[in-house]
Protein backbone atom coordinates (compact mmCIF):
# COMPACT_ATOMS: atom_id res chain seq x y z
CA UNK A 1 0.00 0.00 0.00
CA UNK A 2 1.39 3.36 -0.92
CA UNK A 3 1.69 5.72 2.23
CA UNK A 4 -0.27 9.12 1.17
CA UNK A 5 1.95 11.67 2.71
CA UNK A 6 -0.25 14.42 0.58
CA UNK A 7 -4.20 13.81 1.01
CA UNK A 8 -5.67 15.20 -1.59
CA UNK A 9 -8.39 16.93 1.24
CA UNK A 10 -5.40 19.35 1.65
CA UNK A 11 -5.55 21.82 -1.24
CA UNK A 12 -3.86 25.10 0.39
CA UNK A 13 -0.79 25.91 -0.09
CA UNK A 14 1.89 25.31 2.46
CA UNK A 15 4.65 28.05 2.34
CA UNK A 16 8.12 26.39 3.15
CA UNK A 17 11.40 28.34 3.23
CA UNK A 18 13.70 27.80 0.23
CA UNK A 19 12.98 26.96 -3.31
CA UNK A 20 9.63 26.17 -4.35
CA UNK A 21 8.21 24.24 -7.20
CA UNK A 22 7.08 26.62 -10.04
CA UNK A 23 3.67 26.13 -11.21
CA UNK A 24 2.20 27.79 -14.46
CA UNK A 25 -0.95 27.33 -16.27
CA UNK A 26 0.20 27.88 -20.49
CA UNK A 27 -2.51 27.97 -22.85
CA UNK A 28 -5.79 28.99 -24.04
CA UNK A 29 -9.26 27.12 -24.18
CA UNK A 30 -8.89 23.16 -24.76
CA UNK A 31 -5.49 23.24 -24.32
CA UNK A 32 -4.91 24.83 -21.21
CA UNK A 33 -2.55 23.25 -18.97
CA UNK A 34 -0.95 23.17 -15.95
CA UNK A 35 2.89 22.63 -15.79
CA UNK A 36 4.46 22.62 -12.53
CA UNK A 37 8.57 21.75 -12.13
CA UNK A 38 10.62 21.19 -9.20
CA UNK A 39 14.07 23.11 -8.34
CA UNK A 40 15.82 20.14 -9.55
CA UNK A 41 14.49 19.81 -12.76
CA UNK A 42 11.43 17.45 -12.73
CA UNK A 43 8.43 18.04 -14.01
CA UNK A 44 4.56 16.96 -15.11
CA UNK A 45 2.33 18.58 -17.37
CA UNK A 46 -1.75 18.32 -16.97
CA UNK A 47 -4.36 19.17 -19.53
CA UNK A 48 -7.33 20.43 -18.12
CA UNK A 49 -9.00 18.31 -20.54
CA UNK A 50 -9.75 14.94 -18.98
CA UNK A 51 -6.87 16.38 -15.95
CA UNK A 52 -4.88 14.18 -18.43
CA UNK A 53 -1.16 13.65 -17.91
CA UNK A 54 0.95 14.29 -21.15
CA UNK A 55 4.17 14.50 -19.61
CA UNK A 56 6.13 13.81 -16.54
CA UNK A 57 10.21 14.41 -16.88
CA UNK A 58 12.66 12.64 -14.29
CA UNK A 59 16.05 12.40 -14.01
CA UNK A 60 16.61 16.57 -13.31
CA UNK A 61 14.03 16.70 -16.31
CA UNK A 62 15.96 14.94 -18.62
CA UNK A 63 13.95 12.00 -18.88
CA UNK A 64 10.02 11.79 -20.37
CA UNK A 65 8.23 9.29 -19.01
CA UNK A 66 5.37 9.22 -20.82
CA UNK A 67 4.31 8.33 -24.25
CA UNK A 68 2.17 10.55 -26.39
CA UNK A 69 0.96 10.26 -30.14
CA UNK A 70 2.04 12.76 -32.08
CA UNK A 71 -1.13 13.10 -33.69
CA UNK A 72 -2.64 13.51 -30.40
CA UNK A 73 -5.30 15.99 -30.52
CA UNK A 74 -4.54 18.48 -27.66
CA UNK A 75 -7.26 20.99 -28.17
CA UNK A 76 -9.84 19.23 -26.04
CA UNK A 77 -11.63 18.10 -29.24
CA UNK A 78 -11.17 14.03 -28.27
CA UNK A 79 -9.29 11.87 -25.50
CA UNK A 80 -5.99 12.09 -25.76
CA UNK A 81 -3.77 9.41 -27.21
CA UNK A 82 -1.03 9.07 -25.11
CA UNK A 83 -0.02 10.52 -21.55
CA UNK A 84 -2.73 9.14 -18.23
CA UNK A 85 -6.04 9.44 -19.31
CA UNK A 86 -8.10 8.84 -16.30
CA UNK A 87 -11.02 6.47 -17.27
CA UNK A 88 -14.07 6.82 -15.48
CA UNK A 89 -17.12 5.64 -14.26
CA UNK A 90 -16.60 2.59 -16.85
CA UNK A 91 -14.03 0.65 -18.83
CA UNK A 92 -14.19 -0.70 -22.40
CA UNK A 93 -17.21 -0.15 -24.21
CA UNK A 94 -19.84 -0.45 -21.51
CA UNK A 95 -22.33 -3.13 -20.60
CA UNK A 96 -24.63 -3.42 -23.70
CA UNK A 97 -27.94 -2.66 -22.10
CA UNK A 98 -29.27 -2.84 -18.09
CA UNK A 99 -26.54 -0.77 -17.00
CA UNK A 100 -26.68 3.22 -15.35
CA UNK A 101 -23.30 3.08 -17.80
CA UNK A 102 -24.81 1.67 -20.80
CA UNK A 103 -25.14 4.96 -22.75
CA UNK A 104 -21.52 6.37 -22.20
CA UNK A 105 -18.76 5.69 -24.58
CA UNK A 106 -15.80 3.82 -24.38
CA UNK A 107 -13.93 4.44 -21.59
CA UNK A 108 -16.76 6.86 -19.67
CA UNK A 109 -16.68 10.84 -19.78
CA UNK A 110 -13.48 11.37 -17.33
CA UNK A 111 -10.68 11.45 -19.94
CA UNK A 112 -13.48 14.22 -22.11
CA UNK A 113 -14.81 16.32 -19.70
CA UNK A 114 -12.92 20.04 -18.92
CA UNK A 115 -11.57 19.24 -15.14
CA UNK A 116 -11.50 22.41 -12.43
CA UNK A 117 -7.48 23.23 -11.46
CA UNK A 118 -8.25 22.98 -7.55
CA UNK A 119 -4.59 24.66 -6.72
CA UNK A 120 -1.40 23.24 -5.45
CA UNK A 121 0.08 21.89 -2.56
CA UNK A 122 4.07 21.71 -1.52
CA UNK A 123 5.25 19.56 0.68
CA UNK A 124 5.72 21.34 4.05
CA UNK A 125 9.46 19.77 4.14
CA UNK A 126 11.33 21.27 1.62
CA UNK A 127 13.93 18.66 1.38
CA UNK A 128 11.40 15.91 0.07
CA UNK A 129 10.91 18.16 -2.89
CA UNK A 130 7.22 17.32 -3.87
CA UNK A 131 4.12 19.60 -5.39
CA UNK A 132 0.53 18.03 -5.38
CA UNK A 133 -2.33 19.35 -7.95
CA UNK A 134 -5.55 18.57 -7.39
CA UNK A 135 -8.30 18.65 -10.09
CA UNK A 136 -11.67 18.47 -9.96
CA UNK A 137 -15.13 17.48 -11.93
CA UNK A 138 -18.57 16.94 -10.80
CA UNK A 139 -21.74 16.72 -12.98
CA UNK A 140 -21.75 20.57 -13.56
CA UNK A 141 -18.82 19.77 -15.33
CA UNK A 142 -20.39 17.44 -17.64
CA UNK A 143 -21.71 17.86 -21.57
CA UNK A 144 -25.45 17.81 -21.57
CA UNK A 145 -24.80 14.20 -23.01
CA UNK A 146 -23.17 12.85 -20.91
CA UNK A 147 -25.09 14.18 -18.12
CA UNK A 148 -28.13 12.65 -19.37
CA UNK A 149 -26.42 8.97 -19.94
CA UNK A 150 -25.18 9.41 -15.80
CA UNK A 151 -27.74 10.84 -13.84
CA UNK A 152 -25.58 10.07 -10.61
CA UNK A 153 -24.15 13.16 -8.50
CA UNK A 154 -20.69 12.66 -8.28
CA UNK A 155 -17.76 14.74 -7.19
CA UNK A 156 -14.11 13.95 -8.02
CA UNK A 157 -10.85 14.83 -7.00
CA UNK A 158 -7.83 13.94 -9.05
CA UNK A 159 -4.21 14.60 -7.21
CA UNK A 160 -1.36 14.34 -9.13
CA UNK A 161 1.84 15.10 -7.02
CA UNK A 162 5.26 15.19 -8.84
CA UNK A 163 8.63 14.20 -6.16
CA UNK A 164 11.97 13.67 -7.55
CA UNK A 165 11.93 10.35 -8.66
CA UNK A 166 7.80 9.18 -8.74
CA UNK A 167 4.45 10.14 -9.60
CA UNK A 168 1.68 9.90 -7.61
CA UNK A 169 -1.48 10.10 -8.86
CA UNK A 170 -5.11 9.32 -6.93
CA UNK A 171 -8.39 9.52 -7.61
CA UNK A 172 -11.24 10.33 -4.75
CA UNK A 173 -14.84 9.49 -5.77
CA UNK A 174 -17.78 10.77 -3.68
CA UNK A 175 -21.48 10.32 -3.90
CA UNK A 176 -23.06 13.23 -3.57
CA UNK A 177 -26.72 12.08 -4.57
CA UNK A 178 -29.38 10.73 -2.88
CA UNK A 179 -28.93 7.08 -4.89
CA UNK A 180 -26.00 4.82 -5.01
CA UNK A 181 -23.62 4.21 -7.78
CA UNK A 182 -21.08 1.89 -8.64
CA UNK A 183 -18.14 2.52 -11.01
CA UNK A 184 -14.75 1.36 -12.55
CA UNK A 185 -11.51 3.53 -12.46
CA UNK A 186 -8.68 3.10 -14.78
CA UNK A 187 -5.50 4.98 -15.09
CA UNK A 188 -4.90 4.00 -18.90
CA UNK A 189 -0.98 5.14 -18.81
CA UNK A 190 0.87 5.41 -22.11
CA UNK A 191 5.06 4.23 -21.16
CA UNK A 192 7.82 5.53 -23.26
CA UNK A 193 9.73 3.10 -23.80
CA UNK A 194 12.98 2.09 -25.83
CA UNK A 195 12.22 -0.67 -27.67
CA UNK A 196 9.11 -3.19 -26.64
CA UNK A 197 10.75 -6.40 -27.89
CA UNK A 198 13.05 -5.96 -25.04
CA UNK A 199 10.02 -5.25 -22.50
CA UNK A 200 9.06 -7.40 -20.26
CA UNK A 201 6.69 -6.25 -17.06
CA UNK A 202 6.82 -8.64 -14.22
CA UNK A 203 4.94 -8.84 -10.92
CA UNK A 204 1.47 -10.53 -12.35
CA UNK A 205 2.87 -14.54 -12.32
CA UNK A 206 -0.32 -16.88 -11.12
CA UNK A 207 -2.76 -13.74 -11.84
CA UNK A 208 -5.86 -14.84 -13.98
CA UNK A 209 -6.35 -12.41 -16.80
CA UNK A 210 -9.14 -11.87 -19.56
CA UNK A 211 -7.28 -11.98 -23.09
CA UNK A 212 -9.17 -9.80 -24.97
CA UNK A 213 -7.42 -10.67 -28.21
CA UNK A 214 -8.23 -14.14 -27.29
CA UNK A 215 -12.25 -13.52 -27.61
CA UNK A 216 -12.32 -12.27 -23.60
CA UNK A 217 -10.88 -16.58 -22.85
CA UNK A 218 -9.89 -16.02 -18.99
CA UNK A 219 -6.28 -17.57 -18.96
CA UNK A 220 -3.60 -17.37 -15.65
CA UNK A 221 0.29 -15.89 -16.26
CA UNK A 222 2.62 -18.71 -15.96
CA UNK A 223 5.71 -17.11 -17.20
CA UNK A 224 7.51 -15.11 -14.59
CA UNK A 225 7.31 -11.96 -16.88
CA UNK A 226 4.86 -10.98 -20.12
CA UNK A 227 6.65 -9.91 -22.87
CA UNK A 228 5.58 -8.45 -26.23
CA UNK A 229 5.60 -10.55 -29.82
CA UNK A 230 2.26 -9.33 -31.05
CA UNK A 231 -0.80 -7.55 -29.98
CA UNK A 232 -1.58 -7.54 -26.20
CA UNK A 233 -4.95 -7.04 -24.69
CA UNK A 234 -4.87 -8.44 -21.02
CA UNK A 235 -6.91 -7.42 -18.18
CA UNK A 236 -5.43 -9.10 -15.21
CA UNK A 237 -7.73 -9.60 -12.00
CA UNK A 238 -7.43 -9.18 -8.27
CA UNK A 239 -3.51 -9.18 -8.08
CA UNK A 240 -2.37 -10.20 -4.38
CA UNK A 241 1.00 -8.09 -4.80
CA UNK A 242 0.84 -4.34 -4.96
CA UNK A 243 3.59 -3.60 -7.15
CA UNK A 244 3.44 -4.82 -11.34
CA UNK A 245 7.64 -3.82 -12.53
CA UNK A 246 8.20 -3.02 -16.11
CA UNK A 247 11.90 -3.95 -17.48
CA UNK A 248 13.73 -2.96 -20.28
CA UNK A 249 16.38 -5.47 -21.57
CA UNK A 250 16.38 -6.92 -18.33
CA UNK A 251 17.07 -3.80 -15.98
CA UNK A 252 14.43 -2.18 -14.29
CA UNK A 253 12.42 0.32 -15.31
CA UNK A 254 9.63 1.80 -13.45
CA UNK A 255 7.62 0.09 -10.48
CA UNK A 256 4.07 0.74 -10.52
CA UNK A 257 2.65 0.37 -7.27
CA UNK A 258 -1.05 0.34 -6.63
CA UNK A 259 -2.69 1.70 -3.92
CA UNK A 260 -6.68 0.06 -3.27
CA UNK A 261 -6.86 -0.99 -6.41
CA UNK A 262 -6.36 -4.81 -7.80
CA UNK A 263 -6.71 -4.79 -11.06
CA UNK A 264 -4.02 -4.03 -14.38
CA UNK A 265 -4.44 -3.57 -17.86
CA UNK A 266 -1.82 -4.23 -20.25
CA UNK A 267 -1.80 -2.98 -23.91
CA UNK A 268 0.20 -2.78 -26.77
CA UNK A 269 -1.40 -2.74 -30.28
CA UNK A 270 1.26 -3.98 -32.30
CA UNK A 271 1.52 -3.09 -36.22
CA UNK A 272 -2.10 -3.12 -37.39
CA UNK A 273 -4.02 -1.85 -34.76
CA UNK A 274 -1.74 0.71 -34.44
CA UNK A 275 -1.91 1.70 -38.14
CA UNK A 276 -5.69 1.58 -37.48
CA UNK A 277 -6.22 4.53 -35.11
CA UNK A 278 -6.31 7.53 -36.55
CA UNK A 279 -4.73 9.37 -33.99
CA UNK A 280 -1.67 6.89 -32.93
CA UNK A 281 1.63 8.50 -35.11
CA UNK A 282 3.91 7.10 -35.74
CA UNK A 283 2.90 3.70 -37.16
CA UNK A 284 5.64 2.17 -35.50
CA UNK A 285 5.23 4.11 -32.36
CA UNK A 286 3.98 1.06 -30.85
CA UNK A 287 8.06 -0.13 -30.56
CA UNK A 288 8.10 3.04 -27.86
CA UNK A 289 5.06 2.24 -26.07
CA UNK A 290 3.26 0.16 -23.43
CA UNK A 291 0.22 0.85 -21.54
CA UNK A 292 0.27 -0.63 -18.11
CA UNK A 293 -2.81 0.50 -16.82
CA UNK A 294 -3.86 0.49 -12.98
CA UNK A 295 -7.70 0.21 -11.70
CA UNK A 296 -10.68 -1.54 -10.62
CA UNK A 297 -12.69 -2.74 -13.46
CA UNK A 298 -13.50 -6.36 -12.10
CA UNK A 299 -16.92 -6.07 -11.48
CA UNK A 300 -17.59 -2.31 -10.16
CA UNK A 301 -17.37 -0.10 -7.03
CA UNK A 302 -20.57 0.30 -5.16
CA UNK A 303 -20.75 3.94 -3.40
CA UNK A 304 -23.94 4.78 -1.11
CA UNK A 305 -25.11 8.37 -0.36
CA UNK A 306 -22.47 10.20 0.75
CA UNK A 307 -19.53 7.99 0.69
CA UNK A 308 -16.09 8.42 -0.18
CA UNK A 309 -13.93 6.09 -3.07
CA UNK A 310 -10.10 6.89 -2.94
CA UNK A 311 -7.40 4.47 -5.41
CA UNK A 312 -4.61 5.11 -7.84
CA UNK A 313 -1.13 4.62 -8.32
CA UNK A 314 2.54 5.77 -7.27
CA UNK A 315 5.05 5.40 -10.15
CA UNK A 316 8.69 5.42 -9.54
CA UNK A 317 10.95 6.01 -12.50
CA UNK A 318 14.14 3.82 -12.19
CA UNK A 319 17.06 4.69 -14.21
O1 LIG B 1 -8.81 3.67 -28.22
P1 LIG B 1 -9.12 3.77 -26.75
O2 LIG B 1 -10.59 3.94 -26.44
O3 LIG B 1 -8.28 4.82 -26.08
O4 LIG B 1 -8.69 2.38 -26.11
C1 LIG B 1 -7.42 1.88 -26.28
C2 LIG B 1 -7.30 0.51 -25.60
O5 LIG B 1 -7.42 0.69 -24.20
C3 LIG B 1 -7.19 -0.49 -23.43
O6 LIG B 1 -7.32 -0.18 -22.07
C4 LIG B 1 -8.21 -1.53 -23.81
O7 LIG B 1 -7.99 -2.72 -23.07
C5 LIG B 1 -8.14 -1.79 -25.31
O8 LIG B 1 -9.12 -2.75 -25.67
C6 LIG B 1 -8.33 -0.51 -26.08
O9 LIG B 1 -8.16 -0.76 -27.46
Amino acid sequence: MVDRANRPSALSSTTASGPEAQVDINGQGGSQKVVATLPSGESVEVMLFGATVTSWKSDGGKTENLWLSEKADLTGGKPVRGGVPVVFPVFGPPPKSGHPTSSLPQHGFARGSRWEFLGKSTSEDVASNSVKLDFGLDRSGLSEESRKAWPSEFGLVYSVTLSKESLQTVLTVRNEGEESFEFQFLLHTYFKIKDITKLEVTGLLGVEYVDKVLNASTHTQSDNSLKFTGEVDRVYKSIPQDTTSILEDGKPRFDIIRDNVKDTVTWNPWVEKAKSMGDFSPDDGYKNMVCVEIGAVDGWQKLDKGEVWEGGMLVKSLL
